[in-house]
C-alpha cells in the first residue's frame, strides 16, 4: 500500500470529489452480476480521458480475464481488479529521480515546449532538492525570450537559489557552460538548466540543444545526467507526441507531467506508460512551489479508483 499522504494528495488534486474512472460503478452490478455494458463504459471513460487505444485495450483485457475467472462480482472486487491492473501498467514508469552524491555538480536539463509549465517545474524542483539538503543553481538557458529569463529569475528569488543568466539572445550553450563552471567552483550539488521552449517540429532548435550537450560533454562525457521533458497533461495526446519526438531528437531520461490537477483527463499517464519506457519522475499538481510530487504508481492508481 502506498503511503497515505501521497494517496491523499493525489486524490484531492486529481478527482476533486468524483473519479472520472470509477464514478457510479456500483450501478454496473445487478445483484452479483456485472452488466454486459460495463467494460464498454470503462473503455469509453479511459479513451475520453486520453488513455489511448493501447493502454485502454490492455486494461480492459486484464479486467476481462478477472471476469472470466469469476473474480468480479461486486463493486469492491471491480475496484480491486482495476487497481491491480493500473498499478501493473504504471509501476514500470514510476522511477524517482536519484541524484548520486558522487556526481557533482549533477547537471539536469529541462526541456519542453512553451506553456507546458517548464519554468514553474524548475522552480518547484529547485525547492524540493533544497529541502532534501542539496545546493542548487539555475541556468537561464532559455535565452530566446527576455520574459523567460525574468520568469526564471522570479522563481529563483522565490525559492532562494542562485541563478546564472545572460541577456536576451545570449548563446544558450555558453550560459549553461558558465553555470556549470560556476557551480563547480562553488561546490554546488545540482545545476538545473532551463532550455528554450523548443517546438519539436523545429529541427534547428533541436540541433541547438544537441550542441549544448556536445559543449558540456567535452568536460564530462556523461553530462547532462538527466534530460527531463516537461509535458502538460491537459494537452492529452500532444503530450505523448512531444515525448516521443523529443526522445527521438535529444534522448530523454525522464518526464515531468504537469497540470494533473487541472484536468479530468489524467489518462495520459496510462498512454505514456504503455507507449514509452521512460521514467516519470514528477507530476505537477498545482501552481504553488510545493505542488510537485514524485510519481507513485500505487498512490496514483488508488486516487483514480477512489473510495
Ligand atoms: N494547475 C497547474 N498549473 C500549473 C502547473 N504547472 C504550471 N502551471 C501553470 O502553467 C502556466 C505556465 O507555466 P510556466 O512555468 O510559465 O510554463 P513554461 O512552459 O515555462 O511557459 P513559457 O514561459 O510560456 O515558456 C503558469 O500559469 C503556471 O502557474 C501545475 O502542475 N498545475
Amino acid at each position: 500500500m502506498a503511503n497515505d499522504s501521497a494517496i491523499g494528495r493525489f486524490r484531492a488534486r486529481l478527482n476533486k470529489g468524483d473519479s472520472w474512472l470509477t464514478r457510479d460503478i456500483g450501478s454496473f452490478f445487478k445483484a452479483d452480476v456485472l452488466s454486459p455494458d460495463a467494460l464498454e463504459e470503462l473503455e469509453t471513460r479511459l479513451l475520453l480521458a486520453d488513455a489511448g487505444v493501447e493502454a485502454t485495450q490492455w486494461l480492459v483485457e486484464r479486467l476481462q480475464a478477472d471476469i472470466n475467472l469469476g473474480r468480479i462480482k461486486n463493486e469492491k472486487q471491480l475496484r480491486a481488479s482495476l487497481k491491480k491492473a493500473l498499478v501493473e501498467l504504471l509501476a514500470p514508469i514510476a522511477k524517482p529521480l536519484q541524484i548520486p552524491p558522487f556526481i557533482k555538480p549533477y547537471i539536469l536539463f529541462v526541456a519542453g515546449v512553451n506553456g507546458v509549465g517548464k519554468t514553474t517545474t524548475i522552480g518547484k524542483l529547485a525547492l524540493r532538492l533544497k529541502r532534501e539538503g542539496k545546493s542548487v543553481m539555475l541556468a537561464a538557458g532559455d535565452t530566446f525570450r527576455a520574459a523567460a529569463v525574468q520568469q526564471l529569475e522570479t522563481w529563483a528569488q522565490r525559492v532562494d537559489v542562485p541563478i546564472l543568466a545572460q541577456g536576451e539572445g545570449a548563446d544558450s550553450a555558453s550560459v549553461i557552460y558558465d553555470a556549470v563552471q560556476s557551480a563547480k567552483s562553488r561546490g554546488v550539488d545540482v545545476v538545473i538548466a532551463d532550455t528554450a521552449g523548443r517546438l519539436h517540429t523545429q529541427s534547428h532548435l533541436m540541433e541547438e540543444l544537441r550542441k549544448i550537450k556536445r559543449v558540456l560533454q567535452k568536460h564530462d562525457p556523461y553530462a547532462p545526467h538527466e534530460v527531463l521533458l516537461v509535458v502538460d497533461a491537459t494537452t492529452g495526446g500532444n503530450a505523448l507526441t512531444q515525448a516521443i519526438q523529443f526522445h527521438e531528437a535529444i534522448g530523454l531520461t525522464g518526464l515531468a507531467i504537469t497540470k494533473l490537477d487541472g484536468t479530468a483527463k489524467g489518462g495520459i499517464l496510462l498512454a505514456i506508460a504503455r507507449r514509452m519506457a521512460l521514467p516519470v519522475r514528477f507530476v505537477g499538481l498545482g501552481e504553488a512551489a510545493e505542488d510537485l510530487e514524485p510519481f507513485d504508481a500505487e498512490a496514483y492508481a488508488e486516487a483514480l479508483i477512489g473510495e
